[in-house]
């Protein structure tokens, strides 16, 4: 995470991971956690939710910020392995 790294939007890493899934370039973890299927990746959701707890508690908000991106990472993974849609999520917010 660079202090003048451009900004990415939720909106936007989920456009982005859903162009992972659909040309699969090689080298994309996405592609690979994708293919690991559901249950690995609700084990990601759940793994990185402890990091962000324990972050909360004891880290920076520097490493805070950090795992949290993790955390909404893994869950537009699993979205994507769901074949959710933002709108899917956004229409309960
Ligand atoms: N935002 C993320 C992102 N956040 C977390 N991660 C992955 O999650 C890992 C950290 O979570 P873990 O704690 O599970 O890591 P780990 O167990 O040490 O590592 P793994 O064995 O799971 O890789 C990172 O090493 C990345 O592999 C991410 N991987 C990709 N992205 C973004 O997703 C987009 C597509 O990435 P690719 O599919 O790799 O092209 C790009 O914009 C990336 O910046």
């Amino acid at each position: 995470m660079g202090g003048s790294a451009p900004v990415k939007t939720f909106d936007e890493l989920f456009a982005e991971l859903t162009d992972r899934k659909k040309t699969r370039p090689e080298g994309s973890g996405t592609v690979a956690a994708l293919d690991d299927g559901v249950h690995a990746q609700g084990k990601k959701v759940l793994e990185e939710a402890g990091e962000v707890w324990i972050a909360a508690e004891h880290e920076s908000d520097e490493r805070l910020a950090e795992e949290i991106s993790q955390l909404l990472y893994r869950v537009q993974v699993l979205m994507l392995g769901r074949d959710l849609t933002l709108d899917d999520v956004y229409r309960h917010l």
